[in-house]
């Protein structure tokens, strides 16, 4: 997998983009990463186009800001990798 290998926070939300061979494998991380959103009650905002996978995080509930929530999801996201 090709990735920009960090998170960067831009305009109130944590963005990475995440680079797979192919959909498959992008659509398997989104599988992963949608268990556990939803174990976290707490949900990505992304996009997907073929192997790319790009994934945005803040939180609706605290005014559309990052907040802890969002950097809990994105380390378990990494973990997913
Ligand atoms: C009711 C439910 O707990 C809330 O709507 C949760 C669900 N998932 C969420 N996900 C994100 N990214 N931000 C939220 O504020 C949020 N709120």
């Amino acid at each position: 997998m090709q990735n920009n290998n960090m998170w960067t926070n831009e305009n109130n939300q944590l963005h990475r983009s995440f680079q797979f061979k192919d959909f498959r494998e992008a659509f398997a991380f989104m599988t992963r990463v949608a268990l556990t959103a939803e174990k976290m009650d707490h949900h990505p905002y992304w996009t997907n186009v073929y192997n790319k996978v790009d994934i945005y995080l803040n939180t609706h509930d605290a005014g559309n800001i990052v907040t802890a929530k969002d950097h809990a999801l994105a380390k378990a996201i990494d973990d997913l990798l």
